[in-house]
Parts: structure tokens; sequence; C-alpha cells
């Protein structure tokens, strides 16, 4: 089966003024990788953000989506106002989530649920901490939350996982090209198993740490099939940079 276009995603977290989503996405807009560009703005800069990308190649998304529809669910956004906005996916699981808001896997399976329903594409995160990758079980770890988390049909939607270890998060730190390509191995014979045969191509994203000095080793890797970038989608010239190193 031939790769899959690399995704390179840009998580922009919740950083930024307004002023500064709208620059950052018109730099995003000036180029044409080969890549399929993806950004996901904090919410309030989704909609400016769309209207900066019109007409562009650069995928919109968010960060996060509510399970349900729609409802009193103060604070919360669903799946539709997403896909309203003019999003095509949704990351959803970032261990920043499963941290700060104590979100499980069942969660995130019931949020892929949603976003599915409402014609989003899940980009769903998995990832060890430093703790469980020193005990030996980072791949234990990962296949058991891929197993919790990937909804009925993700593959079929268009479904992306995205590989952080939580470690490397931030950090300056990734694990070793070995180490990652292992990792990816053990993924993609997870998906395969959960997905069936659609699983092979299914893209898995490497996050955690990729900036445009490692951007080009990593992305070679096999079943590596883009990034999830956090820190250096801040930069337009950096993540472009990355995004050529998917070329
Ligand atoms: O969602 C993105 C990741 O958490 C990676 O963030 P980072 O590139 O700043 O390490």
């Amino acid at each position: 089966m031939p790769r899959p276009r690399p995704l390179i995603a840009g998580n922009w977290k919740m950083h930024g003024t307004l002023a500064e989503a709208q620059a950052l996405a018109c730099g995003v807009v000036a180029c044409d990788a080969a890549a399929e560009l993806l950004v996901c703005p904090p919410f309030p800069h989704l909609h400016p953000v769309a209207a900066a990308l019109a007409g562009s190649a650069v995928a919109l998304g968010g960060q996060d989506c509510h399970h349900a529809a729609k409802g009193a669910h103060t604070g919360d956004v669903s799946a539709w106002m997403l896909r309203d906005l003019g999003a095509s996916y949704v990351i959803l699981g970032h261990s920043e989530r499963r941290a700060d808001h104590a979100e499980s896997d069942a969660l995130v399976q019931a949020k892929a649920v949603a976003a599915i329903a409402a014609g989003l594409r899940p980009i769903i995160c998995v990832g060890e901490t430093l703790a469980q990758r020193e005990a030996g079980q980072a791949e234990p770890v990962v296949a058991g939350q891929l197993a919790g988390s990937l909804p009925p049909g993700f593959a079929e939607a268009g479904g992306v996982v995205a590989y952080e270890p939580v470690w490397a998060i931030g950090t300056g730190r990734t694990p070793t090209e070995a180490d990652i390509a292992a990792l990816h191995a053990s993924l993609r014979a997870e998906v395969l198993r959960l997905c069936g045969a659609q699983g092979a191509g299914l893209r898995l994203l490497y996050g955690g740490s990729v900036k445009p000095g490692n951007a080009k080793a990593i992305l070679a890797l096999a079943d590596v099939n883009g990034a999830l970038v956090g820190g250096a989608a801040l930069m337009a010239a950096d993540f472009l940079a990355i995004a050529a190193a998917a070329a």
C-alpha cells in the first residue's frame, strides 16, 4: 500500500492574541506543501482564522469537542459547532486534556463518535508518561489507550492517530528514531487489529518537540505519516519548514 499523504497539524493550544492568530494563519497559507496542512487555533480564534484560510488548502480543526451534539453544557463546544465554522478535524484526548480535565479513554471515544457524526475527522492522541516508558510499558499503555478510545468506523471516517509521548511535549526531548519507529510499528499493528484492513491507510502522526531540525528524520520513518506540532507551529516559518520536510 502506498504511504498516505502526510498530515502536518499545528496545535496552537492556548496561545496568542486574535491579531497574532490571524497573522499566523496568513503566514501559513503562503505555502504549497506536498503535505496536507492543518491548524487548530483556540476556540475564540476559529472564526477569524477560518476567514484567513478561506480559499487556501490549509484545513481548520478544533482542539476538543463535547460528546453531546448540543445542550446545557456551559463552556463547552460541540462538534457540530466546529463543523459549522468550517473545521474538518478535531484533536481529541490530548494528554493535556487527559491530565487537566481527567478525560478517560471512554470519554475520548464518546467525543470521537460525536465528531464523526458531525462530519469531522478525529485526531485521537495517545502516549505514555516518562515513568511508563522507563518501566518498559510504552507499547502496552498506548495499545490500551487506542483500544479504549477508537470508536467504530474510525478508519472509514478518515480518523487519525497521534502518538505523543507525554515527556516529549514541550520539553525539547524526543524518543530516539528507533524508539519512534518501534512504537509506530506497534501502533500500525493495533490499528489493523482494531480497524481491519482499513487501518493500513490510517495516518499515524508523531508529536512531541518536532522542530525544523528533527522533522526530516522523524517524518522519514516507516509508519510516521505526519506530525502534530505544538510550539513550532506558532511560528509560520518553522511550521512551513516542518511541512517542507514531509515532502
Ligand atoms: O499537540 C502538540 C503536542 O503536544 C506537541 O507539542 P510540542 O511540539 O510543543 O512538543
